[in-house]
């Protein structure tokens, strides 16, 4: 390499250039992921070596139109000659044991991360869908949000944030989220074929869980949320167990019966030392009336955090895998879940200085 002339650009111009273009999965820069090799500088031509991090990344093509991006950006550089490669397993094993740092279970007891459970007396009562739309709301005010489909039986998530046919990419043993509405997210319908119903009992998915909360890479998040599967079966105790931290939010509908179940979902993340921070009362109005929401807040003694209306506008925005919150702020189910995330906001700035362990 020859020494550049005064102000001409040098390698290191480029290489903060390219500490400026990040992995569209991992989220970091490309070059504390040790993803750049080498860059050198001939006069007005960067020559940059970039080492993805396997074979077929999906995001390679995105990276490499960054890269480009980048060092023709730099001035003075007026050609780039981009080689590009793939990591050795070496590498990636050292990159994975990086990123994965030495903590266990970084979801567990002394996590930074608010991990907020919701979970539903039976099927059907919109938990799902209130799960995804409040992720959505929390990330579009700027927080760092990752999003765990455990409803084994009925993964729905995915399809609700637009992402149905998401697969994560798997770095080493690293599982890296896909990421929908800037919310990472991980359910078991990405590992299964053909969406064949889960059947799986208590020590397969309690492996699973836990799996989901070490393996795969979330980076540091303010929220993470848990979709549980309804009622207080396997994944429920499991979660508790692992997760005795967790806030829980108890989604029912406003009926009675409803209500009876919803109460019993709450008692049991209690009893595993969760804190039950209010009740969502979804479906509201229309046939079904309202009530069922404010009586299990009632008998838990938490706060109706939200009363959602039974709108049109909510399976429609589920079909096309748009969440409502990011539509017209009017549409009166959008202004409820808009008004969750507020609350779920204020109650963690309530918590401010409380003892973490
Ligand atoms: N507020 C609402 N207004 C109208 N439809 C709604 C509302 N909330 C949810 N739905 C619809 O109800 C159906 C069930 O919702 P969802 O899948 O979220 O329920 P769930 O409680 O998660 O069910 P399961 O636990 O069985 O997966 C979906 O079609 C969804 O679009």
């Amino acid at each position: 390499m020859t020494a550049p002339a005064a102000g001409a650009p040098d390698a290191a111009a480029v290489r903060s250039a390219l500490a400026r273009v990040l992995d569209p999965e991992i989220r970091r820069p490309i070059t504390e992921l040790d993803m750049i090799r080498a860059v050198d500088v001939e006069g007005a031509t960067a020559q940059v070596d970039l080492r993805l991090t396997i074979v077929g990344c999906p995001a390679a093509d995105r990276i490499e139109r960054d890269v480009r991006a980048a060092v023709l950006g730099v001035p003075g550089i007026r050609e780039i000659e981009l080689s590009v490669g793939v990591m050795t397993p070496a590498e990636r094993e050292t990159l994975v044991r990086r990123l994965r740092g030495t903590k266990r279970m970084p979801f567990g007891p002394g996590t930074l991360t608010r991990v907020i459970a919701v979970t539903s007396g039976k099927g059907g009562v919109g938990k799902s869908t209130v799960t995804a739309e409040l992720a959505t709301a929390l990330a579009a005010r700027g927080l760092a949000v990752g999003l765990v489909d455990a409803d084994v039986f009925g993964f729905s998530i995915p399809g609700i944030l637009g992402i149905p046919d998401a697969k994560p990419t798997q770095v080493g043993d690293m599982i890296l989220p896909p990421i929908a509405n800037e919310v990472k997210v991980i359910s078991i319908g990405m590992f299964v074929d053909d969406r064949t119903p889960v059947s799986w009992r208590g020590p397969l998915l309690h492996r699973t869980m836990q799996q989901f909360l070490t393996d795969v890479h979330f980076g540091d998040l303010d929220v993470l949320l848990l979709d549980l599967p309804p009622g207080t079966g396997d994944v429920a105790i499991t979660l508790g167990q692992l997760l005795p931290n967790a806030e829980v939010i108890v989604v029912t509908t406003p009926q009675a019966a409803a209500a009876d179940v919803a109460e019993r979902s709450g008692l049991l993340a209690r009893q595993t030392g969760q804190t039950v921070i209010g009740v969502v009362e979804n479906m509201s109005g229309g046939v079904f009336g309202t009530g069922g929401g404010d009586e299990v807040a009632r008998r838990l003694e938490v706060p109706l955090l939200a009363r959602v209306p039974l709108t049109g506008a909510v399976p429609t925005a589920g079909d096309v895998g748009s969440p409502v919150v990011l539509g017209d702020p009017a549409e009166p189910a959008a202004a409820a879940l808009l008004g969750l995330a507020d609350a779920v906001v204020a109650r963690g700035r309530g918590l401010a200085g409380r003892s973490l362990l």
